[in-house]
């Protein structure tokens, strides 16, 4: 029998319009503890609205959620540091609003930096000098700062290099499982979903209906390239998944 985990967020029948037109309805999800899950679906689906509902950004029109954590971080596509403040300061900005001293915004602040790969010396630098892939490295050591027991990630690494995107999923998936918060992973990438989640909801790109749940082989960080290749590779002719593949494809050419 496996372990039932303790429930950290649950959506339960969430529906939602904008401008009157509905993008979802009845949609369910619940987040175990620790658990990674990973959203994807064609663009438009209604992904980040339901991240937006989950993180309490956006008020859902019908249906509720129940939040049964103590802190949440949001990680956006792009990494919104203030630009006036230097990535010491943005990364522990939370902190400050949370009133905590300055030697200790400090210490956090050099700790989880040093976590996401960025040096000392980049501390000291304003966004500005930071390359992309340092201020979104900085925004995700300035969501960890806060030690959150829950993650929205919101297609975080979309603009960032393939190279670098593969080193930010790794350090990912090692602050996951080192702080053991949950999360919820936009992503339209299947090869980032099984990289980082233990679970992949699917939506449809026609009615945001949920197309597919299921588990994903392995754990986070124990799938290689072959596995992770070959999972995503096994999917390519389910139909469950034509929508995808079919933006995929549309997006090479
Ligand atoms: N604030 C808003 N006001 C009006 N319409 C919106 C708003 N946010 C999203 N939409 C519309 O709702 C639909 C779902 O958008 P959403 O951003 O949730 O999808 P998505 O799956 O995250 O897309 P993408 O992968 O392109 O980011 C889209 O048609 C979008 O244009």
């Amino acid at each position: 029998m496996t372990e039932q985990k303790a429930m950290k967020l649950a959506l339960d029948k969430v529906g939602h319009a904008w401008l009157g037109r509905t993008v979802f309805e009845d949609f369910d999800l619940v987040l175990g503890e620790g658990e990674v899950v990973a959203l994807a679906g064609p663009s438009g689906c209604g992904k980040t609205t339901i991240l937006q509902i989950a993180a309490g950004l956006v008020e859902p029109l019908r249906g509720r959620v129940r939040r049964h954590y103590r802190r949440h971080a949001v990680v956006f596509q792009e990494p919104r540091l203030l630009p006036w403040l230097t990535a010491r300061d943005n990364i522990a900005y939370g902190l400050k609003v949370a009133g905590r001293g300055r030697a200790e915004r400090g210490a956090v602040a050099e700790a989880r930096a040093l976590d996401v790969g960025l040096d000392r010396d980049d501390l000291d630098k304003y966004p500005v000098e930071l390359s992309g892939g340092m201020r979104q490295r900085a925004a995700v050591a300035r969501a960890l700062a806060v030690e959150p027991d829950v993650m929205f990630f919101d297609e975080p690494f979309t603009a960032v290099d393939v190279g670098l995107r593969r080193a930010l999923q790794d350090l990912v998936i090692a602050a996951a499982r080192r702080a053991r918060f949950s999360a919820l992973f936009v992503t339209h990438d299947l090869a980032e979903a099984v990289r980082v989640a233990h679970r992949l909801i699917v939506l449809s790109g026609v009615d945001g209906r949920i197309v597919d749940q299921r588990a994903i082989a392995g754990e986070p960080g124990r799938r290689d390239n072959r596995t992770v290749f070959d999972i995503v590779e096994g999917w390519s002719a389910d139909p469950v998944f034509a929508e995808l593949f079919d933006a995929d494809r549309r997006g090479r050419a």
